[in-house]
């Protein structure tokens, strides 16, 4: 008698497919890395046209034409991601590499480059982290897995090793072009008759510049720590001030605070906003404090924001401490810092301007 041999089940082998697919998405990331770092969405560019992949060896600075292939199999898996797509190269059957609004993101000189961002997140010290986060689960006295990771926090990280302090800067920075841009163009409503604003946090102003610029009626102020202010020049309508936001924030018309709640608990947040309406109680008008973030929606986004969205949430308890929240958390915060009204309006991508009233 033979012996029946069962198959495995359908579902038995997607399963599989799945683990795979999961466990493997970080060369996913790490292909886009290698190929930022080859500078290949720049050389395609320069090219003006599909590339081939002899035309790309032949660009290509430092890689000996020995690994044509290994550079086509990278590309293979990037043009699948929808970095690249491969197009027909003019009176030939060849095809070409060509470049993807993503890829074109990721070239250094673009305008709002995520170069420095792509290459500072996929930095070793801010993947090391996921290594140790499971321990950092068992461990009470840690308050995230980067300390766990580097016996210190990611700001005092970025002090001791210039490297990183460097490149983290610069990944941060270019998000301000983007943001910046919609501002000017899409949301002038919400800084439209502001007579001044401070910029919480603000680094070294680069968003603020923006706004001085494409507003320059308002007077603006770029509050953060000694290290990082200290030094810096203002403009006609921009200054810069030292200070730590949980003590006092100067008078403003409005209060903006950009990517900076999502750093810290509950109560800090609660502090910094009670620090804010103090800040905004002069105006006569009642004032207001402007807050860019995002607002977790796991119920009417698509599928991939919402992704987007819990792996930052992620990021902030990995890195920094901090969450995103959603929106009955958001408002939880504003009624318990004083505030009595806000307005959420989702006009940057899967963050939003939140308006806060008191
Ligand atoms: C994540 S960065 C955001 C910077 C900027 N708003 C942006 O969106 O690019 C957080 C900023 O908060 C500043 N910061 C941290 N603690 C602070 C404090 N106690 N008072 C004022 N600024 C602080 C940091 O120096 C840093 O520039
Ligand atoms: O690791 C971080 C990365 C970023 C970041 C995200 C998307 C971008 O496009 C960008 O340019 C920077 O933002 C952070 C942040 O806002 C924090 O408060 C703390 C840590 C991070």
């Amino acid at each position: 008698m033979g012996t029946i041999k069962q198959e495995p089940s359908s579902e038995l082998l997607e399963a599989e497919a799945r683990i795979w697919n999961q466990v493997f998405s970080y060369i996913n990331s790490m292909s886009l890395k290698c190929v930022t770092e080859l500078g290949i969405p720049g050389i395609i560019n320069k090219h003006g046209r599909p590339m081939t992949l002899t035309e790309l060896m032949e660009a290509l600075p430092g890689v000996d034409r020995a690994k044509a292939d290994h550079v086509r199999r990278l590309m293979r898996t990037v043009v699948h991601s929808g970095f690249f797509v491969l197009e027909k190269v003019d009176s030939s059957d060849e095809q070409g590499y060509w470049l993807t609004p993503a890829s074109r993101l990721l070239m250094e000189d673009h305008p709002m480059s995520m170069k420095a961002f792509l290459l500072s997140q996929l930095d070793s010290v801010l993947c090391e982290p996921w290594q140790h986060l499971s321990g950092w689960f068992r461990n009470i006295e840690d308050r995230t897995a980067f300390h766990t990771t580097h016996g210190m926090s990611l700001w005092e990280q970025k002090e001791q090793n210039p490297r990183f302090g460097h490149l983290f800067d610069q990944g941060m920075g270019n998000d301000t072009p983007m943001v910046a841009d919609v501002i000017a163009r899409d949301c002038r409503q919400v800084f439209e008759g502001l007579g001044s604003l401070v910029d919480v946090g603000g680094g070294t102003g680069t968003l603020a510049k923006a706004i001085a610029e494409a507003f320059p009626e308002i007077h603006c102020t770029v509050l953060d720590l000694a290290p990082i202010v200290a030094g810096l020049e203002g403009t006609r309508n921009l200054k810069y001030v030292e200070g730590d936001m949980f003590e006092y924030i100067p008078p403003a018309d409005a209060v903006l605070l950009k990517w900076i709640l999502h750093d810290w608990s509950d109560e800090e947040c609660v502090e910094i906003l009670k620090r804010c309406k103090e800040a905004i109680k002069s105006n006569e008008k009642g004032g207001k404090v402007v807050i860019i973030e995002m607002v977790v929606d796991d119920q009417n986004s698509d599928h991939k924001s919402v992704e987007t969205q819990l792996l930052f949430d992620m990021l902030m308890m990995t890195v920094v401490g901090g969450k995103e929240r959603n929106q009955k958390e958001w408002a939880k915060l504003f009624s318990d810092a004083g505030f009595t009204n806000y307005k959420i309006s989702p006009l940057l991508g899967i963050r939003s301007i939140i308006e806060v009233y008191p």
